[in-house]
């Protein structure tokens, strides 16, 4: 199957979701019209107002980041300041000449870009082109898939099902902001994107499946600037520090980059930094054998930053390409987190001033919201250079990718949707637009 019927698939939950809401806001105030064009637009009777008072704020970022069991391993909790030390990672990229300028956080020109060939869908996957001509069965007007042969047979063919449209006016605008909303689209990008399907059609009567177009080409103009695959540097190695809380998908991001670099030629090692918890050395081990790639270890409690610093030594006489490093992710204690990532980036710069060349944070599509607020938390932490979600497949969530994307506009490099080795796939803003409104690419 290729990655976008994957997606597509596994993207239901917060398709349906949309779907649902766009076809019930559609029919709940419209008409069923016979399949014919839209009626012609007719100037508005009001001109379009701003929302009078904007919705609640129900799920605008929480205050603090996502309960984590504690972890019984740890000292007592440190109060978390909030700002940073003055020996932490500054969060605006150094001025230093080895440091990136800060309209583009990207320290040199990359050489080349990781998705074309290792995050590309393998062509075996594929199916295999038809040697007849079949026929190709249309969508609907609500964005459905029109029925087959055995379909007509059962009377369920395209002019039996009528299309419904509703004039876009103030209430179906509110409707459409209360459904973005509740997509963890986030308030202001929920505003600002309906706002922009109402401009200049307010007052015409549109179907599902315009609107799900509409909506579907918002998304995509809002996510096409950040959808950028992970930047190859000539450097030797390319050190790619992974960043995320708990849980998050790091190891398993960690293990799926690998494998695609190594597929594409690419000597990987992975040091195995957060010292603290054995099993995530562990998962991390069973990765690196997945995807036949070297990890470092160290003993469970061991100073990270030393392991860095060995990792950055092997992977330089090994002649790396890329060097992995997986770092800890306990929020509950942010000044030692905040300390021990800064700790790692001064060790390995000893051996190269530029790196680490990415830090990738991992961020868990299925917290919504909480996702914003983890980003702001991170970049004052460590000079995040790109994103990362996973677990698109279990969440009607994924509208917070949008969010993101609006609000923050780091590069998101690769999703997620999926346990396997396999279920990584560069970000493409028209597939994902598509998949999250339900409509067919
Ligand atoms: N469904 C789904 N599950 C995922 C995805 N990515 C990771 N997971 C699962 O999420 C869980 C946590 O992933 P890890 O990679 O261990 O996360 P981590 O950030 O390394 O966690 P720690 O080791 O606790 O720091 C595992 O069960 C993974 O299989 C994804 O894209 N989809």
């Amino acid at each position: 199957m290729s990655f976008f019927g994957k997606l597509k698939n596994r993207l239901f939950r917060s398709s349906s979701k949309l779907e649902e809401g766009l076809d019930a806001i559609v029919e709940e105030g419209g008409s069923a019209e016979p399949d014919a064009p839209s009626a012609p637009p007719r100037p508005p009777e009001t001109p379009p107002p701003p929302p009078e008072t904007p919705p609640e704020r129900p799920d605008e970022v929480p205050p603090g980041m996502p309960d984590e069991a504690p972890e019984p391993d740890l000292p007592e909790e440190a109060p978390v300041p909030d700002d940073p030390v003055p020996d932490l990672p500054p969060a605006e990229p150094d001025p230093g000449p080895a440091a990136p300028p800060p309209a583009d956080p990207v320290p040199q020109r990359p050489s080349e870009s990781v998705p074309v060939t290792p995050l590309e869908i393998p062509q075996n996957d594929l199916p295999p082109a038809p040697e007849t001509p079949v026929e190709v069965p249309q969508d609907d007007e609500r964005g459905r898939r029109a029925p087959g042969l055995v379909g007509r047979l059962f009377g369920r063919g395209p002019a039996e099902a009528p299309v419904m449209r509703r004039t876009l006016d103030d209430a179906m605008i509110e409707s459409l902001e209360e459904l973005l909303i509740a997509a963890d689209m986030g308030v202001d990008t929920a505003l600002r994107v309906t706002a922009n399907i109402a401009e200049e059609r307010y007052g015409r009567r549109v179907s599902t499946r315009e609107i799900k177009e509409l909506l579907s080409e918002e998304i995509a103009r809002i996510m096409e600037p950040v959808a950028k695959p992970l930047p190859l540097y000539p450097a030797r190695p390319q050190v790619v520090l992974v960043v995320g809380v708990n849980g998050s998908g790091k190891t398993t991001t960690i293990g799926k980059l690998a494998s695609q670099f190594r597929a594409a030629g690419k000597k990987v090692v992975i040091a195995a930094g957060d010292t603290f918890r054995a099993a995530a050395v562990e998962q991390l081990q069973i990765w690196g054998e997945r995807a036949g790639v070297p990890v470092l270890t160290a003993p469970e409690g061991s100073d990270p930053a030393s392991l860095a610093f060995d990792a950055m030594a092997k992977a330089q006489a090994d002649g790396a390409d890329l060097l992995m490093i997986d770092t800890a992710g306990r929020l509950q204690n942010r000044q030692d987190l905040m300390e021990e990532l800064a700790k790692i980036v001064r060790v390995i710069r000893k051996k190269d001033p530029d790196a680490p060349h990415n830090t990738l944070l991992v961020l868990d599509a299925t917290t919504g919201q909480n996702a914003l607020s983890q980003v702001e938390t991170f970049r004052k932490l460590a000079d995040v250079s790109g994103l990362v979600m996973t677990k698109l497949d279990g969440t009607a969530k994924g509208g917070v990718l949008v969010a993101l994307a609006d609000r923050f506009g780091l590069p998101i490099h690769a999703i997620g949707v999926g346990e396997q080795i396999d279920d990584l796939a560069p970000f493409d803003p028209d597939e994902f637009a598509a998949a999250l409104t339900g409509l067919d690419a």
